[in-house]
């Protein structure tokens, strides 16, 4: 692209302003313009389970860049507007404002919203889920000490909820449909782990729970499971998952199956649309299927990546997946596919605060968990990447380095 085109970014969120910010370093000087359904600038999303609903961070410190950058990297903002269509012959957008804007290359980076079980509604009495600061805002209002709150689902973005509504005085209570928290994403073992340490964090879990139901009257929620027993809430947060924001793609008859399909340089079924982030649906080479991550360094550096691509600089967008979570004081990382794994092997002390779970797949390292271990983490996303081979004997063996586990890769991981 050159100098009078235009470079649409459909979304305002962690891949919107990374493709921004790669489009301006990498020398486009045509137009930029960010169209974000949100009222507020650009903001991270991790505090608002974290630091930014316990209280300790204003709104200001969660913004991806401050205010000036954008009229400096003359990136064009609209707040609270939402492409209402995008015509990928014509190269046209249509704006909520009535507006259309002509294109010449644009970035699907809608990221998705929350799932909401049957028998729950949106913004309905004291029943919230957790996506946008105005969220968290409204769920933090009502986070008082001893107010009682219940989490449906024990999926990371609960638990952080749960973890920090406990510190705030608030007795707190996480329903969850397995036999375990995460145990889909991390598999049993661990997951009962991590249902001891809300135990200790004085959360109260609940599992093999289905609810079914919500009754709110002025003063709270009572939630119905499937078995007749019920719990009342102050505050009740649905934290059952996300479902991407595809609508814009279908009705502009991209291919759409689990989020919005693209091949490894960011490119949708339209050669001149891309997309990015939570609503992109990419082949993955290790896992050999497709595969769509909802994690904040995958939106950062694929935001990144398609940012290029829309130049013109094709580089495949292929990185192990990695994220972490912050909850009752312990710092959990995760790197790579865990649901892939047929068994799990444990270095350090399960119970302790610093240990990793290995995940194998036969003897391929699949993935990685570490709780105060970074750099095993760190290391072992190579070694993933590199479809390592691994002795189990020696992952488990605290005292030997995690690379004499090596047995054999594809790549070289030094
Ligand atoms: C509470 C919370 C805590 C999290 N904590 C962690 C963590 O600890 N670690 C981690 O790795 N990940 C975490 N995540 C996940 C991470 O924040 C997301 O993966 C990341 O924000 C995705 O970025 P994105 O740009 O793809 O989408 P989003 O951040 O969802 O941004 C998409 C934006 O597009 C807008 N939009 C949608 N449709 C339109 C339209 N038609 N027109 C205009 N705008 C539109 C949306 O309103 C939204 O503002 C957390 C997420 C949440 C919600």
């Amino acid at each position: 692209m050159t100098g009078g085109q235009v470079a649409a970014l459909i979304g305002g969120g962690m891949a919107g302003v990374h493709a921004a910010e790669v489009l301006r370093r990498d020398g486009f000087d045509g137009r930029v313009l960010l169209v974000s359904a949100e009222q507020h600038l650009p903001y991270d999303r991790p505090p608002l389970s974290k630091a930014l609903l316990r209280g300790e961070l204003a709104l200001a410190d969660c913004l991806l860049r401050p205010p000036e950058w954008y009229e400096e990297q003359g990136i064009e903002v609209l707040l609270g507007v939402s492409v209402d269509a995008l015509d990928p012959g014509r190269r046209t957008l249509r704006l909520s404002t009535g507006e259309q804007v002509e294109f010449d290359r644009a970035l699907l980076a809608t990221g998705a919203r929350p799932r909401w079980p049957l028998g729950l509604a949106p913004g309905c009495g004291p029943v919230f889920a957790l996506r946008t600061v105005d969220d968290c805002l409204a769920i933090r209002s009502r986070l008082r000490s001893g107010a009682s709150v219940v989490v449906v689902g024990g999926g990371f973005v609960g638990a952080e909820l749960a973890s920090s509504a406990a510190s705030l005085g608030c007795r707190v209570t996480m329903l969850e449909a397995a036999d375990a928290p995460f145990q889909r994403v991390l598999g049993r073992t661990v997951g009962e782990l991590f249902g001891r340490f809300y135990a200790t964090g004085g959360i109260r879990l609940v599992t093999g729970v289905q609810v079914t139901g919500t009754s709110v009257g002025p003063e709270g929620a009572r939630l119905t499971a499937g078995d007749g027993r019920f719990w009342d809430a102050d505050v009740v947060v649905v934290g059952v998952g996300v479902v991407p924001n595809t609508e814009l793609a279908v009705d502009a008859g991209l291919r759409v199956s689990d989020g919005v399909e693209v091949d490894a340089y960011c490119t949708t079924s339209a050669p001149h649309v891309f997309a990015a982030g939570d609503v992109a649906n990419r082949p993955d080479p290790v896992l050999g299927r497709r595969v769509r991550i909802e994690h904040w360094q995958n939106a950062q550096h694929q935001g990144t990546a398609a940012g290029r691509a829309m130049l013109g600089i094709r580089e495949p967008f292929d990185g192990v997946p990695w994220f972490w979570s912050d909850q009752f004081g312990l710092n959990l990382q995760v790197a790579g596919f865990p649901d892939r794994a047929d068994r799990v092997v444990v270095r350090g002390r399960l119970e302790g605060d610093r240990f990793a779970a290995f995940y194998l797949a036969g003897p391929t390292l699949v993935a990685a968990l570490g709780v105060g271990c970074a750099g095993e983490v760190h290391l072992s996303r190579r070694l993933i990447a590199a479809r390592a081979h691994v002795d189990p004997q020696r992952l488990t063996d605290e005292h030997s380095d995690l690379r004499d586990a090596l047995l054999a890769s594809d790549v070289p991981t030094a």
